[in-house]
């Protein structure tokens, strides 16, 4: 196992491939487009999990798990919501040799799986409000230039799907699981997010109105949804017919039926994949101590031929006691005390697999009672060393693992917020999304607008002048989403639409950007 030997800046593409194997994250496999999770990766799914499980049951969200197959009949039982992806639906047409009479979809979502049987689960008003959630696999066989984590023809996510009297209830619960999807990728992945809602042209057909929180990966410079949170309004309860007694037009004397309030949201591992491309380095990959599955790799120094069996038993015995001080306070910690390995080849090892924090502790470290910390999120090797008193460990180290967890993120949102350019100027649009941004641009909302200036920030012609490498064909740049935070500028009925052509006023800022 040797390091990483392409540049994050140089390679994109190699340098991923390179940094989630040598760091154990994924394996390939002979199917295309599918990918193993190895136990690196499972771990951080794991710690994600089970942060956001504790969440959705304060709400009271119950598990459940619905069969991966779903009937043709369900899954086509409403052409809109289907349709642009049906080419997706993965089709079983055969049970060993002999064909199926009808072909059963592999589910790429489970709505239609799930809200036929909401139809018969839910008959009154005392039914409400129904949560369940699933935490599962889905199946979408994308065409798309696959990318382990970030695009894949099977991912891990949660699919919750609730059921609710009221639109107010309903909209409310949208609400609260985005702003827990964006602290799962602040909070948890250090990872910053912008929280908005989509544009008409890049909602869920099936939903009244999507939020979602939109990431950015610097190195391309293209924005990337990192989990949605969909109002699905009554569209759903209307094609399954899924509806109660209202129970306050009884006292009108009214007995009428109404259709519930749906929603459904959605976090995958895609955020995984965010997390590696945002913090990894040169060196491989940087994991947030908060996701962590070993968040503190302790490694013996000065250990040489001419250390005698009794100091290196002395040394191991005062590792060992690091070792167990640290996990009494619930640090996740290893030793590395491999024979025949230096030190040198032991911290390339452990860099390559992102651990936080390295403890070096040798003879000299012993005498003055002390261990020699390395922080991994510092590139500059004097800046991330330090030095800890041993009878410090048991605060100093928790408390330098938060201040890890705090820096990943303030430098990750630094990255963000200097490429996330408000303009006002059509002239600086392009030019800005080639300089690696996406970009804040007061726009009138509308969806046909929205294409054109899709179609004019695509690349396809050459630039004048410049030489055929530089300008690689880019496809044009989409609306991510309609920020909730909204800066001041836009005049209702003054402020113009960015797009040049278009004869409208614009509405609110909007950001645009290449993306996913
Ligand atoms: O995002 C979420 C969050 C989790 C639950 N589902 C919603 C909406 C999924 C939208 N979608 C996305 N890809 C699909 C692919 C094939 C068939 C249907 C679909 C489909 O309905």
């Amino acid at each position: 196992l040797i390091g990483i030997d392409v540049a994050k800046e140089d390679n994109l593409a190699d340098w991923y491939t390179q940094v989630i194997t040598k760091g154990q994250m994924i394996s390939y496999y002979d199917v295309a487009g599918c990918y193993i999770l190895e136990p690196g990766s499972y771990a951080i799914w794991e710690n994600i999990k089970a942060w956001f499980d504790a969440k959705i049951k304060t709400l009271k969200v119950r598990n459940a798990y619905f069969p991966i197959f779903i009937s043709s009949d369900n899954l086509e039982r409403e052409k809109e919501h289907l349709e642009g992806f049906a080419a997706e639906v993965a089709w079983v047409t055969k049970g060993g040799k002999s064909d199926l009479e009808k072909p059963v979809a592999v589910r790429p979502t489970s709505e239609t799986a799930m809200y036929p049987h909401f139809a018969r689960k839910i008959q009154s008003h005392r039914d409400l409000p129904l949560k369940l959630n699933q935490w599962n696999n889905v199946v979408r066989w994308e065409f798309k230039h696959p990318m382990p984590f970030i695009r894949s023809r099977e991912f891990l996510w949660q699919e919750g799907h609730t059921a609710h009297l009221t639109q107010e209830q309903a909209t409310e619960e949208v609400l609260q699981i985005l702003d827990w999807y964006a602290d799962v990728y602040q909070e948890l992945l250090a990872v910053p997010v912008v929280k908005g809602t989509k544009t008409v042209n890049e909602k869920f057909p099936g939903a009244d109105f999507t939020t979602t929180i939109e990431g950015f990966i610097p190195a391309t410079g293209r924005g990337i949804q990192a989990a949605t949170s969909h109002a699905l309004g009554q569209h759903f309860s209307k094609m399954f017919n899924i509806t109660v007694e209202d129970p306050t037009a009884k006292e009108a004397g009214k007995s009428e039926h109404v259709h519930v309030w749906q929603n459904s949201w959605g976090l995958t591992t895609r955020s995984i994949g965010v997390m590696i491309l945002t913090h990894g380095d040169n060196r491989g990959l940087v994991i947030p101590p908060r996701v962590a599955e070993i968040q503190v790799v302790i490694i013996p120094a000065g250990v040489t031929a001419k250390t005698t069996p009794e100091a290196k038993e002395d040394l191991y015995n005062k590792v060992d006691k690091i070792k167990s001080d640290l996990e009494s306070v619930g640090v996740r910690v290893e030793t590395d005390l491999r024979e025949g390995y230096s030190p040198g080849f032991k911290f390339n090892d452990w860099e390559m697999k992102g651990i936080p924090l390295r403890i070096e502790f040798g003879p000299k470290d012993a005498e003055k009672g002390q261990v020699t910390t390395s922080r991994r999120d510092i590139d500059d090797k004097t800046a991330a060393r330090g030095e800890t008193k041993i009878d410090d460990l048991k605060t100093a180290i928790p408390e330098l693992l938060e201040q890890i967890q705090k820096d990943m993120l303030a430098k990750a949102t630094k990255a963000y917020d200097e490429h996330r350019v408000q303009l006002t100027n059509w002239d600086d649009f392009v030019p800005t999304l080639n300089g690696k941004n996406v970009i804040l641009v007061p726009h009138c909302e509308g969806d046909k607008c929205e294409d054109e200036v899709k179609a004019k920030s695509a690349r396809t012609a050459l630039g004048d002048g410049v030489t055929e490498d530089k300008q690689a064909p880019a496809m044009g740049a989409k609306s991510l989403c309609i920020p909730f935070d909204q800066p001041e500028g836009i005049k209702e009925g003054e402020t113009k639409c960015i797009n040049p052509d278009c004869k409208n006023f614009a509405k609110k800022w909007v950001l645009f950007g290449r993306s996913y």
